[in-house]
């Protein structure tokens, strides 16, 4: 069986990636955001869900949100994304330059009427969430815990607890994609769909983390577990 991460073991081999194995921020994120829009597209496809809202938080996971964004406006979908705090850096700078050149809408203003929307993507907190969540982002969490739309959760839902389970009021997505490995948190996730996506993790470092990775068919980038 897989293993479920507890979060300073994410954060551990993260920073292995970075540190030991000399990939930078830019390739892990670009791989396990368009593992994240290929596994939606396998779920929720444009045809049935063409109109996307992506929630991005201020760290990586918001990161991996506007690759997603990205890859889902090639892959047909009409992407929408609201990024209220911005970190003012190269990579980021890109990214955002990236998806409003790919005809992906980036604003700071959060609408508030997403059942406007076929689908929202929850890239707010990834692996290095610690709760409760800070005002700023209140809003857009209460508006996600209204919603009726389909949540698809890049990495962990947002607002659960790494290794804890749920509030009582937390989201319950319908999708989520664990990066590298599922946290602990997983454990608690009852949506119909749990993909595993970020296929880069080389043997040496499986093995060091035993993390028991199942394997992915052929060239595919994500996996239902
Ligand atoms: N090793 C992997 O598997 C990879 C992980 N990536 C992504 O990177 C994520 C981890 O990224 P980071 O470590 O940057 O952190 P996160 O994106 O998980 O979140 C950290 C950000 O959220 C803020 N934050 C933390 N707690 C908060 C709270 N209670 N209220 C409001 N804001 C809060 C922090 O100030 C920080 O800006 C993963 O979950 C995954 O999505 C990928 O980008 C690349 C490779
Ligand atoms: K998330």
């Amino acid at each position: 069986m897989v293993k479920y991460l507890k979060q300073d073991e994410a954060i551990n081999i993260d920073q292995e990636l970075f540190n030991v194995y000399k990939f930078s921020v830019d390739q892990l994120m670009e791989l396990a955001g368009l593992s994240c829009a290929t596994a939606i597209q396998k779920c929720f496809p444009p045809i049935s869900h063409q109109k996307v809202l992506v929630l991005c938080g201020p760290g990586n996971n918001g990161g991996d949100g506007l690759v997603c964004s990205r890859h889902m406006q090639l892959f047909g979908y009409s992407c929408e994304v609201y990024y209220p705090v911005r970190t003012d850096k190269l990579l980021y700078n890109n990214l955002m330059h990236q998806c409003e050149t790919s005809g992906v809408l980036v604003s700071d203003s959060l609408s508030e009427n997403m059942s406007t929307y076929d689908l929202i993507v929850d890239a707010l907190f990834g692996f290095s969430f610690k709760p409760p969540v800070r005002a700023k982002f209140l809003p857009v969490m209460n508006a996600l815990k209204k919603t009726n739309k389909p949540i698809c959760s890049i990495d962990v839902p947002s607002g659960w607890s790494i290794e804890g389970v749920p509030d009582k009021d937390a989201i319950n997505p319908d999708m989520l994609i664990s990066l590298t490995a599922p946290k602990e948190c997983a454990r608690s996730f009852k949506g119909k769909y749990h993909y595993l996506g970020g296929r880069f993790i080389p043997k040496k470092l499986e093995e060091k983390y035993q993390l028991e990775l199942p394997a992915y068919p052929d060239a595919e980038c994500c996996l239902k577990l």
